[in-house]
């Protein structure tokens, strides 16, 4: 049975939740329950809190899990990401009040909050920049209004929790990150995980599959012989697109993924180049 750790509170527990829901898993009914066994697919899944999910996984009790890519690096654990999610985006920041600092050599003999002290100290140490460091565990855009810290460090998303504090952001962003799929570092090379190793790679399909799902749209059209060629180039498709003839002689159908974002400027290039019934339908769930 493959036991994954998923996240159990938070901003990353609700999208992952969904996406193991779309990507036909079973999940929790009530936000209370700490594990639960999908028996028709074989895994367990461990309701963890985020911060220790790559702790968990890099022990090798479990065997994957869902994180933040700045969770994982911040817990220095022997785990690495092996897909990213997508959702859960956000920068990784230094914050003050206007005027306290213009770049990262103004840290020196200054005071960083943050919630995330293993990303901080080892960027400052990098950097070669001698600041303290105070851990807090959340809102932390408050320890400068407190006097706790000159300067916060810490995850941005909208800028909206800086702004309410009247903090701005100054330096380079210390990292992006996103929700990825986590293992322990080397665990394919070991051969320990060979028994679960299909069941792991069936996952990672899985939502792959719930990723070009989000992503991607069927599109279908029809047009003439004569503008194939040019409405090709405009819906390559992943591998190549599907072409079958119509009744009408001279007149051929098309089907292809693209994606999303992109569905409507396609439409109406295909439009102008004389395409016609040309409709687009969700993906539900695919295989690559
Ligand atoms: N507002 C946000 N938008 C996008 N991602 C966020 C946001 N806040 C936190 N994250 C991401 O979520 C992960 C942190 O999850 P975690 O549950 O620890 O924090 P949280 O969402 O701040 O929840 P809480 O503070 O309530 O415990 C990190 O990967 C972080 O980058
Ligand atoms: O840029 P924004 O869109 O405002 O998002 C970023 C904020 O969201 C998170 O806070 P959360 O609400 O989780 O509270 P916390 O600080 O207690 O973790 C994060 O710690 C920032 O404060
Ligand atoms: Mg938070």
């Amino acid at each position: 049975m493959l036991r994954i750790a998923v996240p159990n509170k938070g901003s990353l527990s609700g999208p992952a939740g969904e996406m193991l829901h779309e990507a036909g898993y079973q999940q929790r009914r009530e936000a209370k329950e700490l594990r639960i066994v999908d028996p028709e697919n074989e895994v367990e899944f461990f309701y963890l809190r985020p911060r220790d999910i790559a702790i968990y996984v890099s022990s090798g009790k479990l065997d994957i899990g869902i994180t933040g890519r700045d969770l994982l690096i911040d817990s220095g654990a022997n785990a690495e990401p092996i897909l990213p999610l997508g959702f859960a985006r956000s920068t990784f920041r230094f914050a003050g009040k206007p005027g306290t600092a213009a770049g990262l050599a103004d840290l020196a003999g200054k005071t960083v909050a943050t919630s995330y002290e293993g990303i901080v100290a080892k960027y400052l140490a990098d950097h070669g920049v001698d600041a303290s460091v105070v851990h807090l565990d959340g809102a932390v855009e408050t320890a400068i209004e407190l006097g706790v810290a000159e300067v916060i460090a810490d995850v941005v998303e909208t800028g909206t929790s800086l702004r309410n504090a009247g903090l701005e952001v100054f330096g380079d962003p210390i990292m992006k990150s996103e929700a990825v799929v986590i293992r322990r570092t080397g665990a394919e090379a070991t051969g320990a995980t060979e028994e679960t190793e299909p069941k792991v790679q069936q996952f990672l399909r899985r939502l792959q599959g719930v990723l070009v799902a989000r992503t991607y749209v069927m599109m279908d059209y029809d047009c003439r012989v004569e503008q194939l060629e040019k409405a090709v180039a405009l819906t390559p498709g992943l591998e190549s697109p599907t072409v079958s003839p119509l009744h009408n002689e001279g007149w051929v159908a098309v089907r292809a993924m693209v994606p999303s974002k992109e569905a409507q400027r396609i439409m109406d290039d295909l439009y102008d180049i004389g395409a016609r019934a040309i409709l687009t339908t969700a993906i539900h769930a695919c295989r690559l």
